[in-house]
């Protein structure tokens, strides 16, 4: 991947046209969108439309002009925006800081409608601002989380979530593809198999050679149980099945190095290294980020998104791949904790918009 500057900017008729939604208006999503929006790099990749509540974007604008050290903010009044109106008793029942039944009624009503558009061809792709699922459910939609939506909207079969994140340090990218997401912990084991892990894989493979450029690629996998089963010693599912698959694996596909099972304690020493680079000016250089993996398979949510959030919860993307249409989102949810305060950070979410046009400017290449 490389990092989007002023000559790889496409011309202006060209650009990326993208939708924005707002997510749970009750969350950070319209703030960390009017702050990203007000950057300049943000506004000059791509054509940006949000998707949401034109009057309650202004609401909430005008709330956090007047917060205690306000940090720029996009106007509405000079966005593009795609007014998704909401009934009154709903936009009266919003109330910043607390998700429930109206705030989630309004955000789904964003994907939805942004979803219908981009199917459209009225837009490449989405950028999402956060939701929180528990809103989705107490307004009676019942999915685990956006990806599963727009995986039902838009008919696609197989869907990964993959999280990208460019080092501020070193530049290297940390590409981590978790294999089961919003699954209980203890369904875990059950829900892994090797059908599901070659689903994964291809997905992962052909977003590593279609949308960065990596024919050859080196691909850590990582074990399930502590010492990844230490010989059956520490649980069973890497002897009963993981091994045998990545050999498998191995075989049919001979571009790719694909390392593992990684013990899962130490599968994310050497992406840390990389991370971060020699920060320590003492330490011996220990590793070259051209020695590490392109990107990481984690068997579970929290197994991939501990070290994520840990190294990159500023910056990194959740990108969602195997969608006909280019799909991100901050790596951040909806903080209720914080919302209003105009203390939320934006820089997920701008990176969130430049990966979206830059993945959008890559696919053109490659249709070409
Ligand atoms: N992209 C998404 O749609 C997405 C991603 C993760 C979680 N969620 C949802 O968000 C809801 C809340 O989840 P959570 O509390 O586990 O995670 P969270 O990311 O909302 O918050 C975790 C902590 O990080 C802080 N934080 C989060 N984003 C921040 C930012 N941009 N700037 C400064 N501080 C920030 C919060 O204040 C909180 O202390 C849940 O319903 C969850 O499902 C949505
Ligand atoms: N699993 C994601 C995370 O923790 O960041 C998040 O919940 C987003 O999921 P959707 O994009 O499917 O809503």
């Amino acid at each position: 991947m490389y990092k989007l500057d002023e000559k790889d900017i496409t011309p202006v008729q060209s650009r990326p046209r993208l939708a924005l939604t707002l997510g749970d208006p009750a969350g950070i999503g319209p703030e960390v969108i009017l702050k990203a929006l007000a950057d300049p790099e943000v506004s000059k990749s791509c054509d940006l439309t949000v998707v949401g509540s034109r009057s309650l974007l202004v609401e909430i604008y005008t709330k956090l002009k007047l917060a205690k050290n306000s940090q720029p903010l996009a106007n509405p009044e000079e966005l593009s925006i795609f007014d998704v109106p909401l009934d009154k008793h709903i936009q009266d029942e919003i109330l910043i800081g607390t998700g429930n039944a109206a705030s989630g009624a309004a955000s789904f009503a964003y994907m939805e409608t942004a979803i219908a558009q981009t199917l459209a061809d009225q837009f490449d792709g989405i950028v999402t601002g956060p939701i929180a699922k528990s809103a989705w459910k107490a307004a009676g939609y019942n999915y685990p989380g956006q990806t599963e939506l727009l995986a039902e909207k838009s008919g696609a079969k197989r869907v990964g979530m993959l999280f990208v994140a460019r080092s501020p340090h070193t530049n290297w990218t940390l590409c981590t593809l978790l294999a089961c997401t919003h699954v209980p912990l203890s369904q875990v084991p059950k829900v892994l198999t090797p059908q599901l892990m070659t689903e994964k894989l291809d997905l992962l493979v052909e977003c590593l050679e279609k949308d960065f450029g990596l024919e050859r690629a080196r691909i850590a996998i990582a074990g399930l149980n502590p010492h990844s089963g230490e010989q059956g010693q520490l649980g069973h599912e890497e002897q009963d099945w993981l091994i045998p698959w990545i050999s498998q694996e191995r075989k049919n596909r001979p571009n790719f190095q694909l390392d593992g099972p990684v013990p899962p304690d130490t599968m994310w020493v050497k992406p840390g290294q990389a991370w971060y680079g020699n920060i320590d000016p003492s330490a011996p250089l220990r590793v070259n980020p051209s020695q590490v993996a392109d990107a990481y398979i984690a068997l579970y949510h929290d197994q991939g998104l501990i070290p994520v959030k840990l190294m990159a919860f500023d910056r990194a993307v959740n990108t969602s791949i195997g969608l006909p249409f280019i799909r991100t989102s901050p790596d951040h949810g909806t903080a209720f904790d914080i919302a209003g305060k105009g203390i939320a950070d934006a820089r997920s979410m701008k990176a969130a918009i430049l990966l979206a046009a830059e993945l959008v400017s890559q696919r053109r290449k490659v249709k070409l």
